[in-house]
């Protein structure tokens, strides 16, 4: 018998600051799938990844992970979660080990990390070409080292399911092709994938289904084969001609 998908969406809604966001977003993730969100700024992506972690409630229709719905769902240690614009310096001194080694402790829970706790983070580290900063303190990275140590921590907890809002924002292209290869290795591991993403960039030949969403509804879904045209339609569509003048559609309650 065929795995429940790791996640599914069916007619999902929710609404924000009193205003509807979703209308009615029917996704699904099946088992060692990867699936890249397109949309413009404000189509309701990051809401939905949100609302995929917990984080924003729904007002109507369902979610369910590994096919448990998620109000019963309680195997967090099963996801791996990259927040958009997120920050792995936190104000106290902490070396890049220590916020990667943070990212066992939903499977460690208070015991100190053992033998293959300290492997599994050794592992996210060197997929994402940070081993050789492992002491370096996460104050002084680069936004895109940053950015890695965020991913690295994700993987140490040797996710089933990884769920990633914009991993390749502010990334040279050098660390997209590291980023590309360490998630290549993770799905050859059988991992499932959703990924919130502006351009496909390195990443799209791992991607089997694009999903573009406008204001709060699926708009469109690309095959495999299809995900060049999904970018360039994408690209057509969101970013025709830069205003420099023009205002980000944020809140800023998110950061
Ligand atoms: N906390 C909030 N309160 C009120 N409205 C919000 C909040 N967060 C997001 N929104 C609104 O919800 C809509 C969808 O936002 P969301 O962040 O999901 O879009 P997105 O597709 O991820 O955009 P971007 O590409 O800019 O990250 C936007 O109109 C946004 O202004």
């Amino acid at each position: 018998m065929p795995l429940e998908p790791a996640i599914c969406l069916c007619n999902a809604t929710a609404s924000l600051g009193g205003r509807p966001v979703l209308g009615g977003i029917d996704l699904k993730v099946e088992r060692g799938e990867v699936v890249a969100l397109l949309g413009a700024n404000g189509s309701g992506k990051s809401t939905t990844v949100r609302a995929v972690v917990g984080q924003v409630p729904l007002t109507s229709g369902g979610i369910e992970l590994f096919g448990a719905p998620i109000h019963r769902f309680k195997q967090w240690q099963r996801i791996g979660y990259v927040p958009q614009r997120s920050t792995a310096a936190s104000g106290v001194p902490a070396s890049v080990r220590e916020v990667v080694a943070s990212g066992r402790l939903s499977r460690t829970r208070l015991r100190p990390l053992g033998r293959g706790d300290r492997a599994a983070v050794d592992r996210a580290l060197e997929l994402v070409g940070m081993r050789g900063h492992a002491r370096d303190s996460v104050n002084q990275l680069s936004g895109g080292q940053h950015q890695r140590v965020l991913i690295a921590r994700a993987l140490a907890g040797e996710p089933e399911l990884l769920i990633m809002d914009e991993p390749l924002a502010g990334v040279d292209l050098a660390s997209q092709r590291i980023l590309a290869d360490a998630l290549r290795e993770q799905v050859a591991e059988g991992t499932s994938v959703l990924l919130v993403l502006h351009e496909l960039g390195p990443l799209q030949p791992l991607i089997d289904r694009t999903v573009v969403l406008k204001s709060g509804l699926v708009e469109k879904i690309y095959g495999r084969s299809e995900a060049r045209d999904a970018a360039a339609v994408h690209d057509l569509a969101c970013h025709p001609h830069p205003d420099p003048e023009s205002e980000p559609d944020r809140t800023g309650l998110l950061t």
